[in-house]
């Protein structure tokens, strides 16, 4: 299978780092994109053929994976219409971009998979969310998750419009937690410890708790109780937690990434 990526950027460089030499060898990547030094990195990285602008390698690929900022994709679309095979499956990556509006730039391609995958695609362990514009085949969902899920997990939508909470919950997800281990240091170095002590205790708590609660059958809030002794530490923290708001704060900032994505979808797909 021959992929293309219009974008050589944060989240292609992640996907590729997750595909390349795993699901398919680097040599049937193809990476479009107009900074020279990224695709540098990316081929000498995974052996990856590149270009600075679409060609006919993009125009061989079964699948083309866009991977572009929102802002870039209408003209970025538009310059790849008339390269794309009508038989291309095209994997959009990008927030908020409807693809019914993906689908007009394109010239009216049918086989669109929208997707929201994240970071740890770096390292296998990421998990995408997906939703299959009508025109995709069986074969063409068939491989869109099998790309997918070469890089992590993949959870499939029916509703198109869910792919904005998706992006407000995982796509966006790892910035959140990265924030919140930059708060667990930042306090283990206000208490004494060292910067690499409070990284470590931070980054090993966060694994942890993370995988116990995958391989949990219980509610979170039970596994929480757990940690929590009557009149205890973390009754002190979580209490001034609730105190602080942390619950609601994190549950509007999900949200408002979530409405960003339908607001960057309404605002880039008007004519
Ligand atoms: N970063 C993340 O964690 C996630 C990102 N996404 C989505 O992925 C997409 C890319 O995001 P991200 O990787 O963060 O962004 P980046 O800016 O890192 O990557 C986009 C890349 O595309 C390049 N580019 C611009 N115009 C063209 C063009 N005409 N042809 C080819 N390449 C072009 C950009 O170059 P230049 O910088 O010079 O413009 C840049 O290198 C977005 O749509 C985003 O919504 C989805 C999930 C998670
Ligand atoms: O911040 C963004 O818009 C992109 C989409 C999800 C993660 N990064």
């Amino acid at each position: 299978m021959k992929i293309a990526f219009i974008g050589g950027g944060n989240m292609a460089s992640a996907l590729i780092s997750g595909l390349a030499g795993k699901f398919t060898a680097g040599s049937n990547i193809h990476v479009v994109d107009p900074n020279a030094g990224a695709l540098d990195k990316l081929h000498a990285a995974h052996g990856v053929t590149t270009a600075g602008t679409v060609d006919a390698a993009v125009a061989a690929s079964d699948v083309v994976v866009l991977s572009v900022k929102p802002q870039q994709m209408r003209d970025v679309a538009a310059s790849l219409k008339q390269h794309l095979r009508s038989d291309a499956l095209v994997l959009s990556i990008a927030a908020g971009i409807r693809g019914a509006d993906l689908a007009r730039w394109l010239g009216g391609h049918a086989a669109i998979v929208r997707t929201m995958p994240n970071t740890p695609a770096l390292i296998g362990r990421g998990i995408t969310g997906m939703v299959a514009m009508q025109g995709v085949s069986d074969a063409q969902k068939a491989a869109a998750d099998a790309i997918m899920k070469a890089v992590g997990e993949t959870v499939w939508l029916d509703d198109e419009a869910m792919i904005d909470p998706v992006t407000g919950v995982s796509g966006s997800g790892p910035a959140y937690v990265f924030y919140f281990l930059e708060a667990m240091q930042q306090a283990a170095v206000e208490l004494g410890l060292s910067a690499e002590q409070g990284r470590e205790l931070a980054v090993a708590t966060f694994a942890g708790a993370a995988e116990l609660a995958k391989r949990s059958d219980e509610p979170l809030s039970v596994l929480r109780e757990r940690v929590t002794s009557k009149g205890g530490t973390t009754y002190a923290a979580l209490t001034s937690m609730e105190q602080s708001g942390v619950k609601e704060a994190v549950v509007n900032a999900v949200k408002a990434a979530s409405a960003r994505g339908r607001e960057l979808g309404e605002e880039l797909g008007r004519d």
